[in-house]
């Protein structure tokens, strides 16, 4: 098998892990007839008259739908604010386990194009705090909640409009505002996230069961924390509209309700009727390729689950990290080359900041592995582009164009490359199936690839350029290096897998 066709199916291998149906039957439960009790994760919440459902973000679909099996009967009613298109997808794609039952008792809402609010996820959110705002304390309410829920949950504080909080949310994306300081903003000016969702719903008892698609998991942050009480201020908000130069342009609504917005949030103790779950993650995603990675013979490592930063200087720590695995492939090991390397790699990433990561041990493993074994790393989460062009990307197509780009460079330096001996290839591609606002997950991309791209005529430093790295692998080699697997149904961040086997000699 091409290391090409490796990587695809440890990407599928880890997508599978954390579909959602397996996931939520391994922790929900139903239990009892009499006097019936929910239990997640062994932990129970009674049902004592209705139970109620809610849902938004990319994986509710399939969520809802083994939700709903597990409730059977006990389910009153439900309200899925889902991505546009996604059943018609899922149908196309077999996956009859995602889609709900005819009758069910769960309405789907679809909206939310290209992952940005819009009338028809207002109409959802509308419905969902309709639902919410009746609930009495015999009520329990089940919220299915997974990354994308953002978008499908807009609730603006009146009188700001749809319009004006998409405009300011997308400046703020282009501008490479991480996803924490975008869903501050988006909290403050929000009727739903923010807590907004469970305060509405008490005094029902509140269960809320999370996907995470943001690093280290924190749950006023993912889908912008509906149901979580927020460590965040207007102070806050204002710091971060300041950082991107957005403060003097704002809209007359924003404006009223920053200025009349409480100074703190709302107390801790207010949460109690609320318990918020995370069933999964990319660690639960990586592990499972690294698993099937070590099936298919390779020394398999994780290097973070919380890889994030902007795509430029994420993409040369990958090609300096393929380089020193590389070096240790040749009999090039001199230690001059790999001392300057790992200083490099050791310096960037502590400026990178990434959770968790002990690089250096990490390198000390690598090293110890040998050099007959193929090596596979494997890495997830969240890198920022800051949009400089008017091209068609997504930042996982991005940072694979960045990594070909970086380790075309990288052998510019000859014989004594040691990239020369290894065959090697770069994945990156989101678990949701969608990479920006394109139909492509992500792109592979290998150290040939510039000089290939030059022979067609394509240049790929243009294609950086005008952040149209969509276009590009679009065009390459009829789109045979992007990844598309349409829409997956879940969506725990991004995940590179870098394969690497020493070149048979001739
Ligand atoms: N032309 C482009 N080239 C590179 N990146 C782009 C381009 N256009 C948009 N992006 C990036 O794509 C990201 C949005 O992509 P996407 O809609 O997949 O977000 P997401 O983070 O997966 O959404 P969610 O977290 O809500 O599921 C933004 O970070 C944006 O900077
Ligand atoms: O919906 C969102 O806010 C992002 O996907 C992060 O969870």
């Amino acid at each position: 098998m091409s290391l090409h066709e490796h990587a695809l199916s440890l990407f599928r291998g880890a997508l599978g892990t954390v579909r959602p149906a397996p996931m939520l039957k391994r922790a929900l439960k139903l239990q009892g007839d009499g006097c019936p009790q929910l239990l997640v994760r062994g932990q129970a919440f009674p049902v004592k008259r209705d139970l109620y459902l809610v849902g938004f973000g990319k994986a509710v679909l399939g969520m809802a739908a083994a939700a709903e099996e597990i409730l059977g009967e006990h389910l009153t009613r439900g309200i899925i604010n889902v991505p546009l298109g996604i059943q018609e997808s899922l149908q196309r794609a077999g996956m009859q386990e995602m889609l709900l039952k005819p009758h069910s008792k769960i309405q789907v809402i679809e909206g939310a194009k290209n992952n940005l609010p819009d009338a028809e996820a207002l109409k959802g959110a509308v419905a969902i705090q309709e639902l919410a705002e009746g609930l009495t304390a015999d009520d329990l309410l089940l919220v299915l909640i997974s990354g994308g829920g953002s978008a499908l949950l807009p609730a603006p504080i009146p009188p700001i409009l749809l319009e004006e909080k998409e405009k300011l949310t997308k400046m703020l994306a282009s501008r490479g505002a991480a996803i924490q300081e975008l869903n501050i903003v988006r909290k403050t000016l929000s009727v739903l996230k923010g807590g907004g969702l469970a305060q509405l719903a008490h005094p029902a008892q509140v269960v809320s069961l999370i996907l995470s698609d943001v690093i280290g998991d924190p749950l006023d942050i993912i889908a912008s924390g509906p149901t979580a009480a927020s460590s965040h201020s207007v102070q806050d908000c204002l710091h971060i509209l300041t950082k991107y130069n957005l403060l003097h342009n704002l809209p007359k609504s924003v404006e009223m309700v920053l200025s009349s917005s409480p100074t703190k949030p709302t107390a801790l103790e207010n949460y109690s009727h609320v318990s918020n779950i995370i069933l999964g993650s990319n660690t639960l995603a990586l592990e499972e390729a690294r698993r099937q990675a070590e099936g298919l013979g390779y020394a398999a490592l994780v290097l973070s689950a919380a890889v994030h930063g902007e795509v430029g200087r994420v993409a040369t720590l990958y090609c300096q990290l393929i380089q020193l695995v590389c070096l240790g492939f040749t009999s090039l090991g001199e230690r001059p080359l790999g001392d300057e390397l790992r200083g490099n790699l050791l310096q960037l990433a502590a400026e990178l900041q990434i959770p968790g990561l002990h690089l250096d041990e990490f390198l000390q493993v690598l090293r110890g592995l040998g050099p007959d074994r193929p090596v596979c790393i494997l890495a997830g989460g969240e890198t920022t582009v800051q949009l400089q062009g008017t091209g068609k990307g997504g930042r996982n197509q991005e940072l694979a164009l960045r990594v070909g780009l970086g380790l075309h460079k990288a052998q510019g330096t000859g014989a004594s490359s040691p990239q020369g001996r290894c065959e090697i290839l770069f994945l990156s591609g989101g678990t949701d199936g969608q990479d920006g606002p394109t139909e492509a997950a992500g792109a592979f991309c290998s150290p040939e690839l510039v000089a290939e791209a030059l022979q067609e005529g394509l240049d790929v430093e243009a294609f950086l350029r005008n952040n149209d790295s969509y276009t590009f692998f679009s065009q390459f080699q009829g789109g045979h290096h992007l990844l598309v697997t349409g829409l997956t149904g879940t969506n725990v961040m991004d995940i590179q897998a870098i394969l690497i086997r020493a070149m048979e000699r001739s």
